[in-house]
């Protein structure tokens, strides 16, 4: 059995998976061996040395010291893809949104006084003030083509959009997914200059974070409408609210308010309502329970950010899990002290992932702890245990 410490409401489906695997969870849970969360920030928590595992309900992981994580042998996942539809579906509002004036109209509705005036009448008389341009024929860009931009690329598509897609880092399995009508912009700043509609869907990283700033509101077509259902940080607030003003940008819409946007006109501020569906809720606290229970059970690894992904059967023996520096002459020092031991390998996978390395190793006979700690002990070796039950 693992302690799980939740650190946001999770969906309750998430929760019965963990528990009819045995585990305890909840929010009380002391001396965790794993955390699920959602957008809470762990970033100022001290972890004990009993965390092995942290699962991100959701795409986005700025709010886990990752860094931290990696240094201090822990793995962290999140749940690529399981709330895309619900953010798709909340940007192609904001699309229309950006577009005609619905909120203000129906603000406007609301002020009319049925006692004073014919209310039929008046909405008539003051419509024209709330009107906006449709979508169809626009040029939508589209910053970032993963799971959601990939999503809202065809549905623009759908609705008649011509849309252009940037991203440097295009994977195989997006390019797979993106309609063929989609055009590769060639640069940002390209994008930024050709498009009406721009929604960004990158995660919030060193290199994202500012990344339209100033210089790059400066060279956007004039009047652009402008989505970010990603981060908060992504975009200069000040910059944004400037060109608000010059009407670089006629309407921002943000699903991540800040102080700096309230009260501003042409700010639609969404409560970060992206993935707050029950479809999303549920797939992502499923996802991210089974990853987490997988890798606490038998090492397996699936969808972690920080460690290389690593899944092999077990045999019913004991198994060792062990994430190392990937230099030279580590499997043989491993090796070694296993063969000291008197532990015969059965099984054995190795995988890395940048400056990391991870190893699952299953052997005929049963670890003991002098041998975990003598593995322990190896310069280079940043994490090693023995996974509880077995590889069975
Ligand atoms: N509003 C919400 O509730 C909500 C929900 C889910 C995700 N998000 C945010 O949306 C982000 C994207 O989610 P996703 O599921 O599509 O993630 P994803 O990892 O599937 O896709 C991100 C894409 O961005 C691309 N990218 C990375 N750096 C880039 C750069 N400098 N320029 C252009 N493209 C770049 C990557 O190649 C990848 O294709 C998340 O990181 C999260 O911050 C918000
Ligand atoms: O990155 C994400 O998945 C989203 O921002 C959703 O965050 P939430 O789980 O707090 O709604």
């Amino acid at each position: 059995m693992a302690r799980i410490q939740t650190f946001n409401k999770i969906a309750a489906e998430g929760i019965a998976l963990l528990e009819a695997r045995g585990h305890q969870v909840g929010p009380d849970v002391h001396d965790p061996d794993g955390i699920l969360v959602r957008s809470a920030k762990l970033q100022d928590i001290t972890f004990g040395p009993s965390l092995r595992g942290i699962a991100r309900a959701g795409a986005g992981v700025n709010n886990v010291p990752v860094s931290r994580c990696t240094e201090e042998g822990v793995v962290v996942f999140n749940t690529p893809g399981s709330n895309a539809n619900s953010v798709k579906e909340l940007v192609v509002a904001g699309l229309m949104l950006s577009s005609r004036k619905i909120i203000e109209g129906c603000q406007w509705v609301q002020t009319l006084d049925p006692a004073k005036v014919d209310v039929g009448k008046e909405v008539e008389a003051g419509k024209s003030a709330f009107g906006g341009p449709e979508i169809a024929g626009k040029r939508l860009g589209v910053i970032g083509l993963g799971a959601i931009g990939v999503m809202v690329a065809n549905a623009g598509i759908s609705l008649g959009m011509e849309v252009a897609g940037y991203d440097p880092y295009l994977s195989v399995n997006s390019a797979w997914g993106l309609s063929r009508s989609v055009l590769r912009a060639t640069s940002l700043e390209a994008l930024l200059a050709d498009c009406d509609y721009i929604s960004i869907h990158v995660p919030l990283n060193d290199e994202t974070r500012g990344v339209i700033n100033a210089d790059r509101l400066n060279k956007t077509k004039k009047g652009a409408r402008f989505l970010n259902f990603s981060r908060d940080a992504l975009v200069d607030d000040q910059a944004m609210v400037k060109a608000l003003k010059d009407g670089t940008i006629s309407t921002y819409v943000t699903d991540f308010p800040t102080a700096a946007l309230l009260g501003n006109p042409g700010v639609i501020a969404i409560p970060h309502l992206g993935a707050s569906t029950p479809e999303a809720e549920t797939n992502s606290a499923i996802m991210a329970a089974q990853q987490l229970a997988d890798f606490l059970e038998q090492g397996n690894i699936k969808h972690s950010v920080n460690f290389p992904e690593c899944i092999m059967d077990g045999n019913g023996g004991d198994r060792i899990i062990l994430a190392n520096k990937n230099v030279p002459n580590m499997v043989s020092r491993i090796t070694t002290i296993l063969a000291e031991a008197e532990l015969n390998i059965s099984d054995m996978l190795n995988r890395h992932r940048d400056d990391l390395a991870y190893n699952i190793i299953d052997v005929d006979q049963t670890i003991s702890a002098a041998t975990v700690e003598k593995l322990q002990a190896i310069d280079g070796v940043v994490m090693a245990r023995v996974v509880p039950g077995g590889a069975g």
